[in-house]
């Protein structure tokens, strides 16, 4: 199923470097879902570890009353500091969404550190989608090279090629999640891709995503630790760039068809909104658009014919099968 691709030699590729075009890509393809069982990259591997990042505790029956004492005055979704409470919402908002949702899939976009990834495996866990990282699937394609490898050893554009071929081998399959790299809103092509599903945008500031990637180590995102000083603030040094990545980027992410918010409120103000509280908000703006769209279309199939009652009733007098009612009864 895999296209082969030519990789480009400007832009870094020197003479005499080898071309590996098609035959990275076409592992990259062996990695998609219906392979998954026996790829590296296997899908149920990814939903086990899920069991161990922070999750609703447990999803009980949704309780009449909610009891919001002792939480944070003013928080606009109060139930998500209380995880017994936001498991009752997860699964509220879970059931309603999941039949009308009809398997179309979910891509997450976002600024590096948005938790594309760290959302984007408990969401398929709750939806029971399979889910799939367009970082890591570059990276198992070429040996489990990391990402700030291949951009050193092959070069930004050969990287921008493999993720817009994976994303276009992923687009026609259903029940997925799937997390992309920062950049992939950049192509056009993408959109057309990623548009077949519903695209949601994690939207965070740059100070929290700065203090994040920093934690990471800002080695391991290329194009924030390139040309970093040695010994500066790497924080800092992460903010300048994400900020002056995010002033170019901004307009391809407002593509999106969904927008989350990543703040956090209370004892969460500085670390941003958990994991499973970003979670939950996504579930409902998803269900919020898919509702919406599900009314449109109902609202569309709501029509009469104007005249339909004198239709009923006309002869067609000049044909032959004048004196027939167009009911198909016989005229008296
Ligand atoms: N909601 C969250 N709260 C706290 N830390 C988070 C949250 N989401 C992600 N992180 C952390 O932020 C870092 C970046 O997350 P990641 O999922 O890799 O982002 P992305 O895929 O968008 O680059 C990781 O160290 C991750 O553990
Ligand atoms: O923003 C970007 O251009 C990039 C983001 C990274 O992914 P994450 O957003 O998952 O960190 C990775 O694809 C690469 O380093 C380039």
């Amino acid at each position: 199923m895999s296209m082969p691709m030519q990789r480009p030699m400007a832009g870094g590729a020197r003479a005499g470097q080898v071309q590996r075009s098609s035959a990275a890509l076409r592992s990259v393809a062996s990695q998609v879902p219906f392979t998954a069982h026996r790829a590296n990259f296997s899908s149920k591997r990814v939903l086990r570890q899920d069991a161990r990042v922070e999750a609703p505790s447990r999803v009980v029956v949704v309780r009449a009353e909610a009891d919001l004492t002792g939480l944070t005055p003013g928080h606009p979704y109060p139930w998500e500091e209380d995880f017994d409470l936001l498991g009752d919402k997860v699964k509220e908002v879970t059931d309603q969404l999941l039949p009308d949702l009809r398997g179309c899939n979910i891509w997450l976009v976002g600024m590096m550190g948005s938790g594309k990834s760290t959302v984007g495996k408990m969401l398929a866990n709750t939806l029971k989608y399979a889910f799939f990282d367009t970082d890591s699937v570059i990276e198992l394609a070429h040996d489990k090279k990391p990402v700030s490898q291949i951009f050193a050893e092959e070069g930004q554009d050969y990287f921008r090629q493999c993720e817009s071929q994976i994303i276009k081998e992923l687009s026609p399959y259903r029940n997925l999640v799937i997390s992309t790299g920062g950049g992939a809103v950049l192509k056009p092509q993408n959109w057309g891709y990623m548009h077949l599903g519903i695209v949601a945008w994690l939207n965070g500031d740059t100070e929290l995503l700065a203090r994040r990637v920093a934690k990471d180590g800002i080695e391991k995102r290329p194009l924030l630790a390139a040309d970093a000083p040695e010994g500066a603030d790497m924080q800092q040094v992460a903010k300048t760039k994400l900020d002056a990545l995010l002033e170019d980027r901004r307009k391809y992410y407002e593509n999106a068809d969904v927008v989350v918010t990543l703040e956090g409120y209370g004892k969460d103000l500085e670390d941003g909104a958990p994991t499973a509280a970003v979670m939950y908000r996504l579930l409902t703006a998803i269900n919020d658009k898919v509702q919406a769209k599900k009314r449109e279309q109902a609202e569309r199939m709501n029509f009469t014919i104007e005249g339909a009652d004198q239709l009923k009733t006309m002869r067609t007098m000049d044909s032959p099968a004048g004196g027939l009612q167009l009911d198909g009864n016989q005229a008296p």
